[in-house]
């Protein structure tokens, strides 16, 4: 180099913080000064002689020849950033400027590290679109996908899970664990260092090297895993939610720096979660009826019009059963409301028990019960389900200190396509058909 050079030029350039750096005509660096050490982590002697571009990140690789061909042109680029591989196998975020000197036949760079602004942006960025993505997404499941995406922009996440604490507070629920690695032994890894983050309440970072301080059922499903692992608890302003886990890829072990950008970013996530819990929970409240935790009466009239559509294209079979308790007022005259509303929920819970899980059975009114039956055989399938509805509410209600309650019901029938051509005619006929039942006398 102090051949190619005056001594005073290389001096300077040694002086300098940015890195200085000269390419010839065939891409090897010819002279690297001192700064290159604390950028790319090679020594001035030891950059001399390399290959750029075999330097530079795979992914930047053909912008950087790209740019590198400009250059060479005659056109001097004073703000070029791309990305290099230092020696310890980390990535370096480099602004370039750069032109080329026909007279030394030499491309004469100045490379500043702009890694740490680099990051600040990527996670400014990353709590944007964490926060967007609360609103952008349907449900929980989707709100997951697209933190994981966000957050493996930021980390290494090969695995990605969420755990949820149940209602009690006292166990952790895998809402979301996408795996590359197949379910096994990993996720008995991420279930054992879940809780163990959760108990901590703090970050946790398991690097398999050094599993010394680790608790041991931390340690022994550790032991089946060669990879590096990051918790951190998830925490809103009303306290813990939940617990967030990442798994490094192939080699790469997390580091401090790393384990401190997910906890920054945790509680964009705590948040973006609660608020999506929230919005499901209002959104719940307006579909269903708040004692029994039925489908109320708009949510009925959405399913009755989807299951009427599905039956009209497929030429199939619907059933509604209109039910309506007899006599239910003396229930709260002589037992209070507290019992009325106990025997509402059971009435409840005894009709879905005579359905199948893909039937609906809605409250529409005060002691006014629905049920949709889809995809029946024939009518007398919904007159089976009729019978078991009335054989299940005529088995005593116990109440705790008042011995017990029976109520009976009136059920009205209407069948598609025999009673109706809209949902209209169907409800009617239905509800008429509940009416004469009352009217009946019953049975001796
Ligand atoms: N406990 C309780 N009672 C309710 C609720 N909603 C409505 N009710 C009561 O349910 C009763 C319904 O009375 P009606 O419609 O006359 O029905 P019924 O007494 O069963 O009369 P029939 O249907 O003619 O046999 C009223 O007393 C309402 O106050 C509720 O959420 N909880």
């Amino acid at each position: 180099m102090d051949n190619l050079f005056p001594a005073p030029v290389a001096n300077f350039a040694d002086l300098l913080l940015d890195a200085v750096c000269m390419v010839d005509a065939s891409g090897q660096f010819v002279f690297a000064s001192v700064a290159c050490e604390r950028i790319f982590g090679y020594t001035p002697e030891e950059m001399q002689g390399r290959v750029m571009i075999d330097m530079v990140a795979p992914e930047d690789r053909a912008r950087t020849l790209a740019a590198a061909d400009d250059i060479m042109g005659g056109h001097p680029n004073l703000h070029f950033e791309n990305r290099y591989v230092r020696k310890d196998g980390t990535l370096v975020h480099l602004l370039w400027s750069a032109r080329w000197s026909d007279q030394h036949q030499l491309r004469v760079a100045v490379a500043r590290d702009i890694t740490a602004a680099k990051r600040a942006e990527a996670t400014q960025a990353a709590l944007y679109a964490i926060s967007e993505a609360a609103h952008a997404t349907e449900d929980l499941p989707q709100l997951f996908q697209h933190i994981h995406q966000i957050i493996g922009g930021l980390l290494p996440a090969a695995c990605f899970a969420v755990g949820l604490h149940d209602e009690c507070g006292d166990q952790l629920r895998f809402a979301y664990h996408a795996d590359q690695h197949g379910p096994l032994p990993q996720s008995l890894l991420a279930h054992v260092m879940g809780e163990e983050v959760r108990r901590l309440g703090r970050p946790l970072l398991l690097d398999p090297a050094d599993l010394a301080p680790l608790p041991e059922a931390l340690r022994s499903a550790a032991g089946l895993s060669p990879h590096c692992w990051l918790g951190v608890p998830l925490t809103t302003s009303q306290g813990p939610l939940g617990v967030l886990l990442l798994q490094g890829q192939g080699e790469h072990a997390y580091t401090d720096r790393d384990r401190d950008l997910l906890l920054f970013v945790s509680t964009q996530v705590a948040t973006a979660i609660q608020r999506k819990r929230m919005h499901a929970q209002l959104r719940f409240m307006a579909q269903h009826d708040e004692l029994t935790r039925l489908p109320n009466r708009r949510l009925f009239h959405d399913r009755l019009d989807t299951a009427f559509a599905r039956a009209q294209r497929q030429q199939g079979r619907l059933s509604l059963l209109f039910i309506d308790l007899d006599k239910f007022k003396l229930v709260n005259d002589e037992y209070g409301h507290d019992c009325g509303d106990l025997l509402l929920k059971e009435v409840a819970w005894r009709i879905q028990a005579c359905v199948r899980e893909s039937d609906t059975v809605a409250r529409i009114g005060g002691d006014e019960f629905v049920v949709i039956l889809e995809n029946v055989g024939s009518p007398d399938h919904a007159l089976v389900v009729k019978d078991k509805i009335h054989q299940a509410l005529s088995v005593p209600v116990a109440l705790a200190e008042r011995g017990s309650l029976s109520i009976e019901a009136s059920i009205g029938v209407a069948h598609y396509p025999d009673h109706g051509a809209d949902t209209l005619q169907l409800l009617r006929h239905a509800d008429n058909a509940m009416y004469a039942s009352k009217a009946q006398p019953a049975p001796v």
